[in-house]
């Protein structure tokens, strides 16, 4: 049987409509506000500029707002914390983004955790993290959130299921664990120092892979059948196209499902985001 396609660009397309209809409704009911999503690029790495841009058309096309926050490279931890104050006492933003990386000189995790609980539409403070990972209410953080709404889309089942992710960051590996763990299925986290990497991705079901290196896993160490995640997109070279994380060519007749790239992940992490921001922007207005 061919794999099945995760296929994230047309899942994102069609939440985009549901999400355009709850906007209307809500300018409906709320004298025509509507949610506003604040993002903070500072500096101008041009891969974090258009990621931003991406996201900011994304509410413009469900018919939300953004707000767009500019700061300079030099800007200090202070000022960023500043600019997070202010918005947090901002009653018309609903969601805050502060794209990830930041100028060394910032202290990144200090700012992201400054983001109010209920304006961290893009998952990212310490207490969103420990609250979902206990089950209780948080956003979830966008990319691993917007997988597992990929999977839920795709009825992948989870639970007793061995989910090997390879990558532990704060806002993809470590989340992603909790919320496979959530969802009843056996998690190793593997990593940069995992010895015998090989020997645990050949035990998985599942394989996320979240490790920011071309091509790194190898499709001999997939097991047949397995569902394969991929979070990385790394661009091509030669005019030849984008590639992931996973050597994924050779896998395409004997996994049973994978998400492509481009086209997988990364547009449902852009999704999740205004997704969650609809969701503030429906708590803050109508007290849902
Ligand atoms: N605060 C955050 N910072 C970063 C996050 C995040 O979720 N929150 N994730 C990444 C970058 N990112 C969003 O910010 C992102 C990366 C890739 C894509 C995407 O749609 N990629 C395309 C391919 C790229 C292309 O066509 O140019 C795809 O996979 O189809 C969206 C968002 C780091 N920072």
């Amino acid at each position: 049987m061919p794999a099945l396609v995760l296929d994230g660009k047309s899942l994102a397309k069609k939440t985009e409509s549901e999400l355009s209809q709850r906007v209307n409704t809500l300018k409906a009911k709320a004298e025509g506000k509507t949610p506003i999503l604040a993002t903070i690029l500072v500096g101008s790495d041009p891969a974090s500029a258009t990621y931003v841009k991406m996201k900011g058309n994304a509410c413009q096309r469900i018919g939300m707002d953004s707000l767009k926050v500019e700061l300079p490279e030099s800007t200090s931890t202070e000022a960023l914390l500043d600019t997070i104050n202010q918005l947090n006492n901002d009653p018309n933003v609903h969601g805050i983004l502060l794209q990830h990386p930041v100028p060394a000189q910032i202290d990144e995790r200090a700012c992201f955790d400054a983001i109010a609980l209920e304006k961290d539409v893009d998952g990212v403070t310490c207490l969103g993290f420990g609250r979902m990972s206990m089950g209780e209410s948080a956003y979830g953080c966008a990319t691993p959130k917007g997988i597992m709404r990929l999977l839920e889309a795709y009825d992948i089942p989870l639970s007793g299921k061995h989910a090997v992710v390879i990558g532990r960051s704060p806002i993809l590996g470590k989340p992603m664990a909790m919320m496979l763990l959530n969802a009843d299925a056996t998690v190793t986290i593997c990593h940069s120092r995992t010895q015998n990497l090989a020997e645990h991705v050949k035990q998985a079901d599942i394989i996320v892979a979240a490790v920011g290196r071309r091509e790194f896993v190898k499709a001999e160490w997939i097991k047949d059948g397995a569902v394969v995640v991929d979070a990385g997109y790394h661009p091509g070279v030669d005019g030849q196209p984008g590639v992931g994380d996973v050597e994924l060519a050779p896998l395409l007749d004997r996994v049973s499902a994978y998400t492509p790239v481009p086209g997988g992940v990364g547009p449902m992490t852009i999704n999740t985001l205004i997704y969650q921001s609809v969701d503030s922007g429906e708590k803050s207005m109508l007290g849902d």
